[in-house]
């Protein structure tokens, strides 16, 4: 039944490789848990100023052990990632705030649910943290679109829709949303449990947080819970 379902909030951005990891997991439980999900792309750069946080990454060790982390994760959660051949480059000098206005865009256009914002994002994902290609220049955000199967159109109306101050406002405005649910860092989950928010940090809560929305986590792919480690 629709209204006993209950809300969880991703906050995520397409640099984050962890966010992608969350991302995938939430795409699959929302078919299997009784949860209605709702995507909120966010500037995790945004964030990391606003609370004072850095990026773990920028300390030499934590570098090297999130390179194996996400070696790791990457075969646990069966989601195809792989570090850029430059991680500062892509993450810090290049970033992600004209891709994540883009995925606001499309966000802001779709209605009737959150299909193309879904694929977009993963589209952008599948870019920056598989294939070591690019999220910044227009022709980038057009492939990534076509490949998320918006029309050539689609995508030239969006590109423009994404450089416009009501988007950059939205954008804002979802970092911001995500700031006032305490976050440092991303993925945020917001887990809306008896009219109360619960956050959770990171892609590695999930077992927590299904005890605490009342669901069962079967490991990163629920429908092969035998794939589960
Ligand atoms: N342990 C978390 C780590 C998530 C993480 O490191 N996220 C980065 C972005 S990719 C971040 O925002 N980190 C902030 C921090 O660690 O304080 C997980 O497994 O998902």
């Amino acid at each position: 039944m629709a209204s006993s379902r209950k809300v969880l909030e991703l906050f995520y951005d397409v640099v984050s490789p962890y966010s992608w990891l969350g991302f995938e997991v939430l795409c699959r439980y929302r078919h299997v848990w009784n949860i209605d999900l709702k995507l909120r792309p966010a500037f995790l750069g945004g964030v990391m100023q606003s609370s004072g946080n850095k990026p773990p990454g920028l300390v030499p060790n934590k570098f090297l052990y999130m390179t194996k982390d996400l070696e790791r994760l990457a075969q646990y959660f069966k989601v195809p990632l792989s570090s850029p051949s430059n991680p500062f480059e892509a993450m810090f000098e290049k970033g992600s705030l004209t891709a994540m206005r883009f995925v606001t865009a499309v966000a802001e256009k779709e209605t009737g649910g959150d299909a193309q914002v879904e694929k977009v994002s993963r589209e952008l994902w599948m870019r920056i943290w598989s294939k070591d290609q690019d999220i910044t220049q227009p022709a980038s955000l057009i492939e990534a679109g076509l490949k998320a199967g918006l029309s050539a159109s689609e995508i030239d109306e969006l590109l423009k829709l994404a450089q416009s101050q009501p988007i950059k406002d939205k954008l804002k405005a979802n970092t911001q949303k995500a700031m006032g649910y305490g976050a440092f860092g991303f993925p945020l989950i917001v887990c809306h449990v008896d009219g109360k928010p619960e956050a959770f940090f990171g892609s590695d809560r999930f077992e927590l947080l299904a005890h605490c929305i009342g669901e069962k986590w079967v490991g990163p792919q629920p429908n092969k819970p035998s794939a589960k480690m």
